[in-house]
């Protein structure tokens, strides 16, 4: 069937319903859902039983979402309770924050596990963090331990809170891990033979109250669908970026979207979208992937990687036929994507919803800590592109309203992510499920901006053999647009230097990095307390706070978002300027990461780093690395540490490859095999609900 014929297959009616990140938005309550009610202040301290009960397994009595809140009325109603909640205060407020609120109140809540969370931690510096934080919470449970990958998470014991943290993480385990604490429970299947004995465990529905929350629809009218940022000053400096395509006959890149050869729909809606010029790796990715090739692509932070797959698997779908988008109780989507976080796959969807308008393609997007009723109804409406989070989409496979027979594209978003202790195992149960076609059957591509070399090796598994690999300029380094600064701070001036750059920072937007989801609220409610606009966004949030918390940055009702490594990857959020590493991450990758928020897409940006001699030394050597090849500034005494610090594999190099991550089948070394790549070390995020 011809472009114009899918074209005319325009369904009017299609409908979807999924999230948008506006606070206008959250007041539906249509669906008579009690998590769904316009949030505010005093509703989201009203919380139901099932929050309470949440918040009492988390060692905090009440009070641990008061971060959510932004500055004024409702802050001053918040300090109250936050006195309760927070109260404790031994760690930051002996030292140097006397007169914190914080230090009121038991010391059974935050000082208990801020022993843990936020004191100094010696294996740090030995590139091992062990994570004090124990809160282990369902959704991250997921991680098992076994299989192929081994366990995501280091040691548990010894540290504060062992009970919960040991107890949460049997049940997860016992659980299958695929539950969000919230999570309906998804009652097991004898049908489902593929799945591993720890799913099948996963049989209990008396754990925990279940999910209710459906997400708002995003808007349906043109002018929001296609709503986007300027391209920034150094758009056209993303010209000179060197780039290296691997592997037999690649197909030449294409210089513009003219030569891709697309329809006109596609066109239209890539004029629409204000996209006038490639950036590199859809140059060199979207004729690849049109001439069928599986891809693993390297490119930086914010360079447009979400077009360069979509545009070509679109241009694939509407030039070779679909199976009609139409209500079925199985549905067979023809294009699976799968990404880390459930914002993130929100934000594909988006994407993937802007391009496929006025076409037959329908998108859907299904993720956790949302009611799985409403992620199967999204899916029998009809579903060519799924965008989904792995827990969600196994649970999804499970109940039989998705085959995967007819898959021809696979995309793993943020693939060094998906492949690595944390996600991999349930990759590798993905593509082995039952009528998921082969590697040779299908196309499968990769997308990050970082590709440790042993995740490379992984990788091949899921990728035909004569994969291209395409590595634009400092792959697994920083964005150049992001001008970095690394500051020494020691824990306990950390608050302290955080007000005083945020009080200079003003109103632009600036996300927060903290090490720990109890951190992040705590930074939170420290800085509402400051009168800073603040919100945060963690895995111990419910989805719709969440949501709201990033629709509430978004619109810059909160314009400082304190954040776990949970946003670190792929958000794109206009207008963020500052990235604040309050706690440096444990590897180099979650740093780069982490400071792609801001500087996309040919903006500028800034990122300001706390380095505490205490705990990040082991990062010293690859930061150097990851500021000289982004040619910033280098401080003195942090070269000085990288080069007393010895680190086993590191080259010792500032000046090395010039593709800091390469094609390991040419068996050079990468910037990420530096002793700190993210499968090496425990993932800075092991605390976390990712889906
Ligand atoms: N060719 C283009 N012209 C104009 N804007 C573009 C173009 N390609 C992408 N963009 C915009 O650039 C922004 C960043 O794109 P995207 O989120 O795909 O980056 P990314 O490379 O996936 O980043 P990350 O590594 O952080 O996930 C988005 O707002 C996107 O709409």
């Amino acid at each position: 069937m011809g472009d114009e014929d899918w074209e005319a297959e325009i369904n009017p009616h299609m409908s979807s319903y999924v999230p948008i990140f506006e606070k206008d938005r959250y007041s539906s309550g249509e669906n008579g859902d009690n998590f769904n009610r316009t949030p505010t202040s005093s509703s989201e301290m009203d919380d139901g039983p099932s929050r309470r009960d949440h918040f009492m397994k988390s060692g905090f009595a009440s009070g641990r979402n008061f971060g959510n809140r932004d500055a004024g009325e409702s802050n001053k109603r918040d300090n109250t309770s936050t006195m309760g909640g927070f109260g404790v205060g031994k760690s930051f407020g002996n030292r140097g924050f006397s007169n914190s609120k914080f230090e009121d109140g038991d010391s059974s809540g935050f000082w208990r596990e801020s022993s843990n969370d936020c004191e100094d931690n010696p294996t740090r510096n030995r590139g091992f963090s062990k994570r004090g934080d124990n809160d282990l919470d369902p959704d991250e449970c997921m991680q098992r331990t076994g299989g192929l990958f081994g366990s995501r998470r280091p040691a548990l014991s010894g540290t504060g809170n062992g009970d919960t943290s040991q107890s949460r993480s049997g049940s997860g385990s016992e659980r299958g891990g695929y539950k969000g604490l919230n999570e309906e429970v998804i009652t097991g299947s004898g049908k489902n033979s593929w799945k591993s004995e720890a799913e099948g465990g996963e049989s209990s529905d008396t754990q925990g109250p279940k999910v209710t929350y459906i997400p708002p629809p995003p808007p349906e009218d043109e002018d929001s669908i296609f709503a986007h940022y300027q391209t920034g000053i150094n758009f056209d400096k993303y010209d000179t970026i060197l780039v290296e395509v691997s592997g037999h006959d690649a197909p030449p890149a294409i210089l513009t979207f003219e030569e891709a050869n697309l329809c006109q729909t596609l066109n239209n809606n890539i004029a629409k979208a204000g996209y006038t010029k490639l950036t590199p790796v859809q140059k060199y990715s979207i004729p690849i992937i049109l001439a069928g090739r599986d891809l693993m692509a390297c490119a930086q932070t914010g360079s447009g990687k979400t077009a360069a797959f979509l545009l070509p698997i679109l241009a694939h779908m509407m030039h070779d036929g679909i199976t009609a988008s139409r209500f079925k109780e199985l549905q067979e989507p023809e294009c699976l994507i799968v990404a880390p976080t459930r914002e993130l796959v929100n934000q594909i969807y988006l994407e993937a919803r802007k391009f496929s308008f006025g076409t037959c393609v329908r998108a859907v997007v299904i993720y956790g800590g949302t009611q799985l009723g409403h992620s199967i109804r999204q899916i029998v409406q009809g579903c060519n592109i799924l965008c989904a989070t792995p827990g969600r989409l196994m649970d999804i496979i499970g109940k039989e309203k998705i085959g995967l027979k007819q898959i021809k594209y696979l995309v793993l978003d943020e693939a060094d992510r998906m492949l690595d202790m944390g996600f991999g195992p349930e990759m590798k149960k993905l593509i082995s499920c039952p009528g998921m076609p082969s590697k040779e059957q299908r196309q499968t591509l990769m997308f990050s901006a970082t590709f440790p070399e042993e995740i490379q090796r992984l990788a091949a598994e899921f990728l035909k053999s004569n994969y291209l690999f395409v590595a634009v300029g400092q792959v697994g380094g920083a964005c150049r647009d992001v001008q970095q600064t690394v500051l020494q701070v020691g824990q306990f001036s950390k608050r302290e230097k955080l007000v005083e750059i945020l009080r200079n920072i003003g109103d632009e937007r600036t996300m927060v990095f903290v090490e720990t989801k109890k951190k992040a609220d705590f930074i939170a409610t420290f800085l509402c307390q400051e009168k800073i606009s603040t919100t945060s966004i963690h895995g111990d949030r419910e989805q719709r706070e969440r949501e709201q918390a990033l629709g509430d940055f978004r619109c810059g009702k909160c314009p400082v978002l304190v954040a776990t490594s949970v946003a670190a990857r792929g958000l794109d959020i206009e207008n963020v300027q500052h990235v604040i590493n309050f706690d440096l991450p444990s590897t180099i990758d979650e740093y780069v990461h982490r400071i792609g928020r801001t500087g996309r897409c040919g903006n500028t940006g800034r990122a300001i780093s706390f380095f505490d001699l205490e705990s990040d030394n082991h990062l010293a050597q690859p930061l150097v690395k990851v500021l000289t090849d982004a040619q910033q500034d280098v401080p003195a005494w942090l070269e000085e540490i990288a080069f007393s610090t010895y680190i086993p594999g590191f080259s010792g190099s500032t000046r090395g490859n010039v593709f800091a991550s390469v094609d390991t089948r040419k068996g050079k070394s990468s910037l990420n095999t530096a002793g700190f790549s993210s499968s090496q070390v425990p993932n800075p995020v092991d605390d976390e609900s990712w889906d």
